[in-house]
């Protein structure tokens, strides 16, 4: 980790306590898949709040609500008392940035090139201002670059200015995603798994960097599965499963919950709409497992079948009759840094 609490960023901090971003009954659906329902959720100045759930319980569906990515089936976002039109580069402008769970840098512009395309929605020069390249144009070209290297500065990357994006390792790519949302000089700044993918030296960097972002006065909205980040980072987390907020409270209040522990461990609580399902399964595997300790012969094991045909396309193979019991290497979380030198950076809204 470099510098990062000692830099000037000339971001102007909210007074504390105001409400940066406020989301009152945001419902999405998709035809008949309802992904966010009815979520309230506040966020103030100089607080770093958690958005935790189980995969799939619509905490980036969530996201992309509030940056008019999507545009919510019922409900409103604000941002300091104004209401938000859904529509991403307006929401940008208004104050707020974000970061994707799956990278998207322009890997073949440089890191500080990166870092300029955020600073869009804050400068005043049109089309013809950047063709004619006047005194104007090139004013606002050397003030942009100079906050585009103090914010590389903040992140420790300022001597890689020059570099490709895609030559960068994963932990900084990362990094550079930051300090591209913070060009456009947010008041709050919404991160999507920001350390998905990442080892335990560059988790804790991410930690330092995101404390250090709400100290500069931007308040910061987390999504993330790594609970123990997650709690020691956190203000406030609200956890959402199955779309619907289950519990918001500090650290200690959601990590002793027992709903948000039975939502991990997958285990049932009582009124969850699936408790029953969950006890028919849970009998219907007892009384499996006492027929199988009965004897070998309780139930007899498929054997497989020598004589097979091979698979389409694997003719004159020989085919392969014993079972694989290798399980399949468990997917990471987000992408790698192999994928993410090639993720494209635009298109889909995960
Ligand atoms: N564009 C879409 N069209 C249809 N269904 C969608 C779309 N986007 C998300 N969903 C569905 O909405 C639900 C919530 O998905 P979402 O990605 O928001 O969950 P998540 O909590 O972010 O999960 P993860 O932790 O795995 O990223 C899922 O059932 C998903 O399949």
């Amino acid at each position: 980790m470099t510098n990062t609490t000692d830099t000037d960023t000339t971001a102007a901090p909210a007074p504390t306590g105001e409400t940066v971003l406020e989301a009152r009954g945001v419902t999405m659906r998709f035809g008949g898949l309802t992904a966010v329902r009815s979520v309230d959720l506040q966020v103030n100045a100089g607080e770093i709040v958690g958005l935790i759930g189980p995969n799939g319980a619509g905490k980036t569906t969530f996201f992309n609500c509030l940056t008019g990515l999507y545009v919510p089936t019922e409900g409103t976002v604000s941002y300091k008392g104004t209401v938000l039109p859904p529509k991403p580069h307006l929401v940008t402008k208004a104050g707020i940035a974000r970061t994707f769970q799956n990278i998207r840098l322009f890997s073949n512009m440089t890191v500080l090139e990166n870092v300029l395309v955020g600073r869009h929605t804050r400068t005043k020069e049109g089309l013809w201002s950047a063709l004619l390249r006047g005194p104007g144009f090139k004013r606002a070209e050397a003030a942009s670059e100079a906050r585009a290297m103090e914010l590389l500065t903040f992140i420790g990357l300022e001597n890689k200015a020059q570099h490709l994006a895609k030559n960068l390792p994963y932990g900084e790519q990362r990094k550079l995603e930051i300090a591209r949302a913070l060009a456009s000089d947010p008041g709050l700044l919404l991160l999507d798994e920001p350390t998905a993918g990442m080892n335990p030296q560059e988790t804790r960097a991410a930690e330092e960097l995101i404390f250090a972002i709400r100290d500069m006065g931007i308040a910061v909205l987390v999504i993330e599965h790594d609970m123990r980040f997650i709690f020691n980072l956190c203000d406030r987390v609200a956890c959402l499963v199955q779309g619907e907020k289950l519990i918001e409270g500090t650290a200690s209040e959601v990590q002793g919950d027992e709903r948000v522990i039975a939502a991990y461990l997958g285990e049932p609580f009582e009124g969850d709409p699936g408790a029953d399902e969950v006890a028919e399964v849970e009998a219907a595997e007892a009384s499996a497992g006492a027929a199988a300790a009965a004897g070998p012969t309780a139930e007899p094991k498929p054997t497989p079948n020598p004589t097979a045909e091979p698979a389409a396309g694997a003719a004159g193979t020989t085919p392969d009759t014993t079972p694989d019991t290798t399980p399949d290497p468990a997917p990471a979380e987000g992408s790698t840094a192999a994928e993410s030198s090639t993720t494209s950076t635009e298109g889909e809204a995960k």
